[in-house]
């Protein structure tokens, strides 16, 4: 590993991009599913950022140009949604800000299939869905979840996310039990989180909100990476208070909340695997 991997890619450089985060207070513009909408706000309101939820085509764009990074989310996705989010994305990139997808049941339908490969190409900053969601974005054949839900594991889906990494020039994140961020060339792997989280709905929803807000104050891979530690770690230490999925937002919350280095530091680990064979 290269020094500046080393140094770049860490739990210490994690709470840093953290504690960045938490000074600049980025404001976070989302477009995202009904769902998903009150815990990814609620995520980024612990976390230290300042979300809005601002969808409509009449004044996507007119947001995203106040906005320190975009999250495009088609978890809900309907023709004038689909319009918010061309025009919010076509200003982020008139301004060079980053913005990050989450393809929500990518290959359940044919609309949402289209839709996602549409806007993969659009140059997002950073993609981020479950394993059959990236297998399915990366063309990979018979690939697809049950509707939203991953039926594959995060292992299973390393050759497409870098595949899809080269085809974007995104950074793609593929989460599950490990998590495991790449840019085509570097690979992370980052572990944390609870088996509980798939049973609380758009927990990954809010992650991919969390990536946007860590994108405004650090580049797309060191961004995303420190994402997965400090939301894994929070996960994990919500997790361990828990008997059950009912009070894992809550939980979560005030973890990210509190959240300092030894937390993260007890909580996550973080393994480059750069041209390594995993
Ligand atoms: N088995 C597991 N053990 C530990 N953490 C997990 C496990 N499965 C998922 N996670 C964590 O849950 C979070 C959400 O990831 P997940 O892959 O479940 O997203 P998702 O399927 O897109 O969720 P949703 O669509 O409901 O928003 C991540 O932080 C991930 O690390
Ligand atoms: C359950 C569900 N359905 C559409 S989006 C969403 C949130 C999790 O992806
Ligand atoms: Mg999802």
């Amino acid at each position: 590993m290269s020094q500046k991997a080393e140094e770049t890619l860490s739990l210490d450089a994690a709470f840093a991009a953290l504690v960045a985060l938490r000074a600049t207070r980025p404001l976070v513009q989302n477009i995202t599913n009904y769902v998903a909408m009150t815990i990814s706000a609620n995520v980024l309101l612990a976390l230290g950022a300042s979300p809005a939820m601002v969808h409509a085509p009449e004044e996507s764009a007119e947001f995203a140009a106040i906005s320190n990074a975009l999250v495009v989310n088609i978890g809900t996705l309907s023709p004038p949604w689909v319009e918010g989010m061309r025009r919010a994305i076509g200003k982020m990139r008139e301004l060079g800000k980053p913005w990050v997808l989450d393809p929500v049941g990518c290959g359940a339908t044919a609309y949402r299939t289209g839709i996602a490969v549409e806007l993969a190409a659009l140059g997002p900053a950073v993609i981020r869905g479950n394993a059959s969601e990236i297998m399915s974005l990366a063309g990979a054949s018979g690939a697809g979840g049950k509707g939203v839900d991953s039926t594959d594991s995060s292992d299973a889906a390393l050759d497409a996310a870098r595949a899809l990494a080269r085809d974007t020039g995104a950074v793609v994140a593929v989460t599950g039990e490990t998590d495991y961020v790449t840019d085509g060339t570097t690979l992370v792997a980052i572990t944390g989180g609870h088996a509980l989280m798939p049973l609380s709905t758009a927990l990954g929803c809010a992650l991919s909100a969390t990536v946007g807000a860590f994108a405004s104050v650090r580049p797309p891979l060191e961004a995303t990476v420190a994402a997965m530690a400090v939301y894994g770690a929070a996960g994990a230490e919500a997790g361990a208070r828990l008997t059950g999925p009912g009070h894992l937002p809550a939980e979560l919350l005030d973890a990210l909340h509190g959240i300092d280095a030894a937390a993260i530091a007890r909580n996550a680990s973080i393994r480059v695997l750069a041209g390594e064979a995993v």
